[in-house]
């Protein structure tokens, strides 16, 4: 059996959140190559403290505050070379989040209790995903692996043809497990594994897990409240005391003990400022969230530049994040929405205008080229552009809010971010960039049908005219005479797609990313990005508007 190497040093760990004290200030170190469980009550802060380890909470974050440090040693001279090696993919902010923690290079891996696997990939891909990104690696571990994709879903029993949201819970822990292996961490972190599960699939998880550490050689760490089922396979055990608020080695002989040792969570008398009438601290609750959020969308939109440079640690995966987003925005759904938007907006436009001609039989012989080539001027300088750059603002930034929401609150981001790969990379370039393509082919499809439909109309109610009338005059407006794609119109249109789209997906990217604690914050995240995209795409047609005419 390879062994592993890494002992994982807590050093005068302290936690706290804002109404009370997880973890008073405490040395432990967790055996390299053991499993070690930590079990505690319900609410003593289990998930807090793994979360801290794999280097998921920022020393800033705004409700969970910690001091001290977190380490890796190996009993080898390759720790300072895993360290350095770590890839530098990570945006400063995302650095500051890992700061402190030993997990800047994926060493630390986290077998999460919602599994947070990429449900867009198939079962081989999460793993391969996990190898790709683990390439290169000097390990810890005696035996680095080696395995496929698919020798790693044999292995743990995951069938390799089923879509991954079709998977049961327990292929899905196995999944996940897999995932996680394949990255080959020194340390892996297991979140509640038993969690949801009956006596009988949770044991098979639990001895699951110990085969696995037996084979593959991990420092394991198990955090749950189900002692019974994982006893049975601990090394080393530690508990998480709420009365205390401290980590407590318990020796072999004690294990007896631990269930009358696990006393449930005193839960904090509220503070003075706890203490305000509910409506009051709801108000600067959600005062203080709206300023720093507003604070944020400033900071990122002047970063965005830097924010968005290439760097990835597989242009493969970044293309295959990239067909996933271009697919969602710009994909069938979005297509016919936008041609419907067009036939809507050409055909009112041709229709309306000589329905409603002042003193028509006088004014129509005199106006109808005029009137022909105002409206195609203003269906392609202005109409369909507001039209359709609203719509892909609601519909598809609402989709990417959506996507990268519920990738933020099933834990999706937070596994990337254990492989040590900043979700930027993946996530909001290839949104940016399926923007840049999809919005002027949206536009395209949209003006298209507003052309066709303004022909078809005007054919139907000015037949003794013609085709030839029509196109003469409808376009002459718009493609002057040094052809379309070099007119200086075409310049504008694509200027203001180019901004709205960007703008668009950067705003449900920043949406999404957001913490989300419960489903509804996800559709929280969904309503403000209508709300603020549609708003912003507006400003964008007026400020240029101001310049272009
Ligand atoms: N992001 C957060 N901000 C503020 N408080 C938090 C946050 N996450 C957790 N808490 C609080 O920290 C405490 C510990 O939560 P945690 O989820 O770690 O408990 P746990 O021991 O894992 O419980 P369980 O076994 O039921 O999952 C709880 O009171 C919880 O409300």
């Amino acid at each position: 059996m390879p062994e592993s190497s890494t002992t994982l040093h807590l050093d005068g760990l302290q936690i706290e959140t804002n109404s009370m004290v997880l973890l008073q200030a405490t040395d432990v170190s967790i055996a390299a190559g053991k499993i070690t469980v930590i079990v505690g009550a319900s609410g003593v802060g289990k998930s807090v403290l793994l979360r801290m380890i794999a280097g998921l909470i920022d020393k800033q974050d705004s409700s969970i505050h910690w001091t001290g440090h977190v380490r890796l040693k190996t009993s080898d001279s390759r720790l300072s070379s895993r360290e350095s090696s770590g890839k530098d993919t990570l945006s400063r902010s995302e650095r500051r989040l890992l700061k402190g923690s030993p997990n800047s290079g994926g060493n630390v891996g986290v077998v999460f209790q919602q599994f947070a696997l990429f449900d867009e990939l198939t079962p081989a891909e999460n793993i391969q995903f996990a190898i790709d990104h683990a390439a290169g690696k000097n390990t810890a571990t005696t035996e680095p692996e080696s395995l496929t994709s698919l020798q790693w879903l044999e292995e743990l029993g995951v069938p390799a043809l089923t879509p991954v949201a079709f998977l049961s819970g327990g292929q899905k822990q196995r999944l996940a497990i897999a995932r996680t292996l394949a990255a080959n961490p020194d340390v892996v972190l297991y979140d509640e594994p038993s969690s949801g599960l009956d006596a009988a699939t949770g044991r098979q998880v639990a001895s699951l897990i110990a085969k696995t550490h037996r084979k593959f050689g991990r420092t394991s760490v198990i955090v749950t409240h189900d002692y019974e089922t994982m006893l049975g396979i601990a090394d080393e055990v530690i508990l998480f005391d709420s009365q205390s608020k401290s980590l407590q080695r318990i020796e072999r002989q004690g294990w007896q003990q631990v269930p009358r040792r696990i006393t449930a969570v005193t839960l904090p008398t509220p503070s003075k400022s706890q203490g305000r009438p509910a409506i009051a601290r709801r108000t600067m609750a959600r005062l203080e969230s709206f300023l720093t959020q507003s604070g944020n969308a400033v900071l990122a939109g002047v970063t965005l530049p830097w924010t968005l440079r290439p760097n990835f640690p597989s242009w493969k995966w970044a293309t295959r994040f990239f067909l996933h987003y271009l697919k969602l925005v710009g994909g069938i759904s979005a297509s016919i929405y936008l041609i419907i938007a067009g036939l809507i907006a050409g055909f009112t436009t041709t229709y309306f205008t000589f329905r409603f001609l002042p003193f028509r039989v006088y004014t129509q012989p005199l106006l109808i080229d005029e009137l022909l080539s105002a409206i195609g001027f203003a269906l392609y300088r202005v109409l369909v552009p507001v039209l359709a750059t609203v719509l892909i603002a609601a519909r598809c930034g609402a989709a990417v809010a959506a996507d990268v929401g519920v990738k933020r609150y099933s834990g999706s981001v937070d596994a990337m971010r254990t492989f040590g790969i900043a979700p930027r990379l993946y996530l909001l370039i290839p949104i940016v960039a399926a923007m840049v393509v999809a919005v002027p082919w949206l536009e395209w499809l949209a003006f298209e049908s507003a052309r066709w439909i303004s022909a078809v109309t005007f054919k139907v109610t000015h037949p003794e005219i013609g085709d030839f009338f029509w196109r003469q005059h409808f376009d002459a407006r718009i493609s002057e005479s040094d052809g379309l794609l070099a007119s200086e119109a075409f310049r504008w249109v694509m200027l203001k797609n180019l901004l709205c789209g960007v703008g668009s997906g950067v705003i449900g990217y920043y949406r999404g990313i957001s913490p989300k604690r419960s489903a509804s914050d996800v559709s929280q995240a969904i309503t403000a990005t209508v709300l603020w995209s549609t708003l912003y795409v507006l400003v964008v047609h007026f400020m240029i508007a101001l310049l272009e005419f």
